[in-house]
């Protein structure tokens, strides 16, 4: 039966732009199909096979049936080719427009399809040689222009894949890109040198060919070949961003399709055979749908390897020419029917072939690409692989810090039991001294609770004396506890803190270089932005110098404590200069987020930052929230550099002519476009550009969070180790000065009865609300403290260190002469003088959060009790004026406390606020410097 469809003039073929004059240059365009037919062969001839077809014309072609009269309906094509054609003219006809298509950035294939011996291999190899010498003439005759070509070449063979160019890599599996569509994996790619180079590398694939003997051929191709070239250009000397064009083409040598009845196929050629014509099936199949115009419909791609790899050619983002072959013998009638009858379905199939443009700043695409691909990573594992390291060093360390408090508390477990021993030597060997300060042990202890003494009234205000004598009182209580302790194992004790703090710098070096890496991928991004990252990182480079801590510390069998406090004082300035370093790199990291910031957003949410908040990780989401755009410049570049590029062969990219894709695709309105060039597809890939802008800033926001968050996390190891070094500190001053004064001191007075932890902290914490009284200290801090310390035996050591560096403080403040706002006078008082005027700023400061933390009730409620006339100005600031004013009330510093926390919006427990993060802070909030409290102490200690 005659096959006969409609034939499609040739004047159809190219269809209209889809796009309008300045839209998208995506424009659709029917795959080119030409038939060639060969003369009978040899064997054919043996045969005295007849000739059952006739080239009416050059597009038409028909079936002449001797026993018809009536003449057969001809097939028609874009081409038909012939006997006598030679194979330069099929190229030239069929393939040439379609190939050089691939040296203006458009994907091009050309492919042979046919029965097997109808001369597919003979055919492409004659497009191939071709398409070399005309290539390499579009190179000359293009001097303005770079061009690099790679070359590539593969089979498929009973559905393997196999690299032509290196065999011995076995079977290669096929990988889908998202971007790129379907990518072979480990194929080797060889860049071109010259035309004789190219010549030799498709030499070699010819050589490695699955070639078999079949009845109908001697040299039948067992395998679908593709050779594969992807050339890219640039124009020489540009300095502009988007410039070159990049394309893929495809050669390919299909195996043929064939009867096994025909070729007598029985063993490894039937085997060939049937996957070769599974795989001729599928790609007839796909063919058929796509005919059929149902593009949405599901298209059997993935049925087989070939239509896999070659996909984006059929109906998708490449230049398309499909020469059919045939024999013209009568034996043959049935195959020939059936390979026109897929060449009339191919050539109803439409492509949509682009320019694939490319950002010729090959780093930036390169970075780019990485940062896409982290970035996605990142989104697919819930735990980010940049920040692993970070999370698994702030990890160790925490675990090593635990282990530190372990040692701490065994250490001061051996301290209580040999304290324990000397009060029981003590007690046996108690010489009774005469001192005017502190009487008997049961009035110290009197002196020392504050609480019993009928003669002063509970609020008055210490007088010079009583605080004397209370200090000397203190000091004796806390000398107490030190002149007990093993000044070798105080030392020893010193060691290992110090040995904590090289670990501690030497992670801070580490984790800086993961920070700095971080910070680096982060250069593609507003110029802002780039800056500060530039400052950070000379920052950074700055704490990396300054953070070292002298190893060479020899440990000599007697303890020189003096040589020890010495050594102390020079290391403090080490570990505050490298507080110092966290916070200019804190600032740093601050300006840029600020930089990732609205203006308006900023300002916002900057104003509720406590300056604590930074070790709040609840309140690190509020500081960054703002839109940023890392990328925003540089998208506009591409932009730009975008604009305007269009095929520069104005002959072979006619307006009607397709364009191809690459990851950057423009659509001629500074869209951008993947390879699928539908309008859908367009849409899509204009949302992955806003996909990419988001990720990268969510990815900026997240990273700076996390920079910030470590800084800050540093900033308390830092603050912890300081803590305990200024306590062991304190005990080595002390231990001086109870070795100095012989043993004859206070402490030998006081009763030395074993007290339970609870009444010892009453003591101290009686103790502490007055030394918070008298050395103005932040009514932050002292809520903070009330509220996390409330009596658990874990809380002894910040109990005992924050008594001592209150003690000092205040015998330095009473040596001033000035430890009373009353005495300053108009003397500049140094310190005294900053605590009392952050401590007025703290005031004024939480004064203005009454309206928004507090209710008008309970306001209202507060101005009564709190005795605030009804009628008065700044009723806000006359109530926060009265907290914390009473060291001896306990009602008031638990109501004080109370109304501070709601203040300020830590929870009354304190449970959010971790002791480990405790810190003293004399700043007042509104400041924004956060590092400023063991500064301050250290610099009054002169330590
Ligand atoms: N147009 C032609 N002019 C002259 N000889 C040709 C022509 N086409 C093919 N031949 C000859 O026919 C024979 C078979 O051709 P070829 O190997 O190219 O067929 P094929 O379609 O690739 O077969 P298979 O699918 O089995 O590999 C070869 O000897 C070849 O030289």
């Amino acid at each position: 039966m005659m096959v006969g469809t409609p034939a499609t003039p040739s004047c159809k073929i190219q269809r209209t732009p889809c796009s309008t004059p300045g839209g998208p240059k995506v424009r659709e365009e029917k795959i080119l199909v030409t038939v060639r037919m060969r003369p009978l062969n040899r064997r054919e001839q043996a045969m005295y096979d007849l000739i059952a077809w006739e080239c009416v014309d050059e597009n038409s072609i028909i079936f002449k049936n001797p026993n018809h009269e009536r003449p057969a309906t001809p097939y028609v094509f874009d081409k038909v080719f012939s006997p006598s054609c030679s194979t330069h003219r099929v190229y030239e006809e069929g393939a040439k427009d379609v190939a050089l298509s691939a040296m203006m950035g458009m994907n091009a294939t050309i492919f042979a399809y046919g029965q097997t011996s109808s001369g597919k291999t003979y055919t492409m190899r004659g497009i191939t040689e071709n398409a070399v010498r005309d290539i390499y003439d579009h190179i000359k005759n293009n001097p303005e222009r770079d061009f690099t070509l790679k070359f590539s070449a593969l089979e498929i063979y009973n559905e393997t894949v196999v690299d032509l160019l290196n065999r011995e890599s076995g079977s290669l599996r096929l990988l889908d890109d998202p971007e790129k569509g379907t990518m072979v994996e480990k194929l080797v790619e060889e860049v071109v040198k010259d035309g004789a180079h190219l010549t030799h590398l498709i030499g070699i694939c010819e050589a490695q060919r699955q070639v078999g003997e079949t009845i109908l051929n001697d040299k039948s191709s067992r395998s679908h070949q593709i050779i594969r070239l992807t050339i890219e250009s640039s124009l020489r000397g540009s300095s502009g961003h988007v410039k070159s064009f990049i394309a893929n083409l495809n050669l390919v040598d299909l195996a043929g399709s064939e009867r096994a009845s025909q070729t007598n196929a029985d063993g490894t050629r039937l085997k060939e055979g049937s996957h070769i014509n599974r795989s001729l099936l599928t790609l007839t199949t796909v063919i058929r749908k796509l005919s059929g115009g149902k593009r949405s419909g599901h298209i059997p791609y993935r049925d087989s390897k070939v239509t896999r790899i070659l996909q984006s050619s059929i109906g998708g983002n490449a230049r398309t020419a499909i020469i059919c072959t045939m024999s013209p013998a009568l034996s043959h009638v049935e195959q020939t029917k059936n390979t026109l009858s897929f060449a009339t379905s191919a050539k109803e199939v439409t492509n949509n072939a682009q320019v694939n443009m490319v950002v010729s700043d090959k780093r930036l695409v390169k970075h780019l690409q990485e940062e896409v691909a982290r970035l996605e990573a990142e989104l697919r594992n819930p735990e980010p692989s940049s920040f692993s390291c970070l999370r698994s060093l702030i990890e160790q360390k925490d675990l090593k810090i635990k282990k530190m408090e372990s040692e701490m508390e065994e250490l001061k477990r051996q301290r209580d039991l040999a304290q324990s021993q000397l009060d029981l030597e003590r007690k046996v060997h108690k010489v009774h001294k005469g001192c005017n300060h502190s009487g008997p042990s049961s009035e110290v202890v009197r002196c020392l609770s504050f609480s019993g003494d009928d003669n002063e009234p509970i609020s008055s205000k210490p007088t010079p004396e009583t605080r004397t004598r209370t200090r000397l009182q203190r000091e004796a209580m806390v000398r107490r506890s030190v002149t007990s302790t093993d000044p070798s194992m105080l030392v020893h004790e010193i060691r290992k803190i110090e040995q904590r703090q090289r670990q501690l710098g030497e992670e801070a070096n580490r984790a800086l270089d993961v920070l700095h890496k971080e910070v680096a991928s982060h250069r593609v991004g507003n110029k802002e932005a780039a800056e500060n990252i530039a400052k950070l990182l000379s920052e950074i480079k700055n704490i990396q110098v300054a953070n070292s801590i002298a190893e060479d510390i020899v440990i000599g069998d007697q303890a020189n404590l003096k040589e020890e406090i010495t050594r102390f004082k020079s290391q403090g300035s080490t570990i505050e200069s490298l507080e110092k370093k966290l916070e200019i790199v804190q600032n740093s990291i601050d300006q840029l987020v600020s930089s990732f910031v609205t203006s308006d957003e900023s300002h916002s949410k900057k104003k509720k930052i406590l300056p604590f908040t930074l070790s709040n990780s609840t309140n690190m989401q509020n500081i960054i929230r703002a839109p940023c755009s890392p990328l925003s410049s540089s998208r506009k570049v591409m932009e730009s550099e975008v604009e305007n590029k269009v095929p520069e062969n104005g002959g072979a990219t006619t307006p009607n002519s397709n364009n191809v894709a690459s990851p950057y695709n423009n659509d001629g309105s500074g869209n951008y476009t993947s390879r699928e060039g539908t309008p859908v597809a367009r849409k899509s890939n204009s949302v992955n550009v806003k996909k990419m802008q988001r990720m990268f800033k969510n990815a900026a926001e997240e990273n700076i969070r996390s920079i910030r968050a470590y800084v800050t996390e540093l900033k308390e190891r830092v603050a912890k180790l300081q803590y305990q070094k200024q306590l062991l500190v304190c005990q080595v001053l002390q231990l001086e000065e109870a070795n100095e004064a012989g043993g004859s001191d206070a402490a030998d007075e006081i009763s030395e009865s074993p007290k339970s932890w609870h009444v010892i902290f009453e003591e101290w914490r009686k103790e502490i609300f007055m030394l918070w009284h008298l050395c103005h200290v932040s009514i932050i801090h002292r809520t903070q403290f009330y509220l996390l310390f409330k009596g658990d035996p874990a809380d002894q050591i910040y109990m005992e260190v924050e008594l001592r560096r209150l003690t000092w403080l205040e015998r330095h403040l009473s040596d001033l002469g000035n430890a009373s706002p009353a005495l300053l006078g108009d003397e500049p008082a140094g310190s005294v003088f900053a605590s009392v005027k952050a401590l007025k700023q703290e005031r004024e400061y939480l004064a203005k959060r009454v309206s928004s933390k507090l209710s008008m009730e309970e306001r209202e409620m507060l101005y009564t009790k709190w005795e605030i006339p009804q009628v008065g100005k700044q009723r806000r600031l006359q109530l926060v004026n009265k907290l914390w004013t009473d060291p001896h009330n306990m009602q008031h510093i638990q109501e004080s406390a109370e109304i501070v926390a709601k203040l300020v919006g830590f929870c009354e427990s304190g449970e959010h606020v971790s002791k480990e993060m405790f810190e003293l802070n004399f700043v007042c909030p509104s400041d924004k410097r956060t590092w400023m409290g063991w500064n301050l102490i250290s610099n009054l200690l002169n330590l």
